[in-house]
């Protein structure tokens, strides 16, 4: 039996919703460039549960169910004030709080289809609700009631900032979700699969997903991508750093990919966004410094950005705090997990992969007084 060092080129699954082809990414055969232009995050939604693009009135009926299920317990809210809230990472709040959601929702055990969906939809529509509440509690701000006039975008920059977003902010958020919502078998979704295919429930998958999506190697990224530029501080600084991150073999945050060889297609709509935004603020620097970085690590290393690179000042120039940024891919990526969740419960078996012993050969038990 050999192994293949982080399941690199196993394929595990068959899958029906998004895929990643010559570099080429679609969400049930659309091109992630078509979409990221025309469709709205509550589009996307609705193409990857259902595998189809809505029509009118399921779109309008989708954005109902959205609206009437973004309230969250308040006890969900409490919770966040019974710890030293300005010393967790909010994406372990998160962790914790969607897990807690599935303790109030009678139907948290139901695993008829019909069930499984509502649950979808009340994940989606509370996560929002969560993050930004979690955003202004530990800012001792009270959390800002979602409007239900407002497209998902909008809501969550609302329920943040309690402003009204610009135009501008609602497209740049609205893209961002569009481009992060779903990514073929990457670590999360493959986390959200292998948790349900034993037949738990829903708010395990997506629970075990957010733990997974955490880490630095993969949506944690973007917020270490904003403490590379924050530590670099200025154009001039970026050769010298870069160059002896380089040199000490460190890993540069928000480049490389274990499926993309010429380059994600995401992150040139993140660029674009991150220049106009940036231009707006009046902060260019964030965005020059990223050009910079980007020149030197795709020019010597051949590592080109991943959506987690220019996606950090996109989410800076909307005056979103850093260690959101994750937790904002979690909002956008739930659409794309509970689609593979509902996937996988459709043609369920367990997922048990095998690995290869290399450890020592039999042995024979010694009792601990003769070791
Ligand atoms: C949404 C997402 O999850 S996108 C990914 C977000 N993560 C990051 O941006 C973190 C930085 N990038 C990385 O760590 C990696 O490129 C990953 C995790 C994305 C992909 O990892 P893998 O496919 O396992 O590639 P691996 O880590 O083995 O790298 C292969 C080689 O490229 C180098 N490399 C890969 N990424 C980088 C990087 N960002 N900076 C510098 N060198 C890198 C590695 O050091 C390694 O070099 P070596 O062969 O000389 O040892
Ligand atoms: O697919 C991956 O390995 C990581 C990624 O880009 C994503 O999850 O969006």
């Amino acid at each position: 039996m050999t192994s293949s060092k982080g399941l690199e080129g196993v394929v595990a699954t068959q899958s029906a919703i998004s895929s990643i082809i010559d570099d080429t990414l679609t969400y049930v055969g659309y091109d992630i460039d078509d979409l990221a232009v025309n469709a709205s995050f509550e589009e996307v939604i609705y193409l990857l549960w259902h595998q189809r693009l809505p029509k009118a009135d399921e779109l309008v009926e989708l954005k109902q169910q959205l609206a009437d299920n973004m309230a969250v317990p308040q006890a969900v809210l409490d919770h966040f004030k019974t710890y030293d809230i300005k010393h967790v990472h909010p994406m372990a709040a998160l962790r914790t709080a969607v897990s807690m959601l599935g303790l109030f929702d009678e139907e948290a055990e139901v695993m008829e289809p019909e069930a499984n969906y509502r649950k979808a939809i009340k994940i989606q529509a509370k996560i929002s609700t969560l993050v930004t509440a979690f955003g202004r509690i530990r800012n001792g701000q009270e959390p800002v009631a979602p409007k239900t006039d407002l497209s998902f975008a909008a809501n969550f920059l609302y329920m943040l900032s309690g402003e009204l977003p610009e135009a501008i902010e609602e497209e740049a958020f609205n893209k961002a979700l569009v481009l992060h919502a779903d990514h073929e078998l990457n670590a999360s979704t493959f986390t959200a699969r292998v948790a349900v295919a034993t037949l738990s429930d829903v708010y395990s998958g997506v629970t075990a997903a957010i733990g997974a999506l955490k880490g630095p190697l993969h949506g944690g990224a973007n917020e270490q991508v904003m403490k590379m530029l924050t530590e670099i501080g200025s154009v001039d600084n970026v050769e010298t750093v870069i160059n002896e991150k380089l040199a000490n073999k460190e890993k540069i945050m928000g480049f490389g990919h274990r499926v993309y060889r010429k380059g994600d297609p995401r992150a040139k709509h993140l660029r674009d966004m991150s220049q106009k935004l940036t231009k707006i603020r009046g902060e260019e620097k964030w965005y020059d410094m990223s050009v910079k970085i980007d020149e030197i690590v795709t020019g010597q290393k051949n590592l080109p950005p991943n959506v987690d690179f220019y996606s950090a000042s996109v989410y800076h120039s909307l005056n979103i705090e850093h260690d959101l940024f994750t937790p904002i891919f979690a909002v956008s990526r739930t659409s794309g997990w509970l689609a593979h969740i509902l996937e996988q419960y459709s043609n369920n078996r367990l997922i048990r992969p095998r690995a290869e012993y290399i450890g020592p050969g039999m042995q024979t038990y010694v009792p601990v007084e003769e070791r």
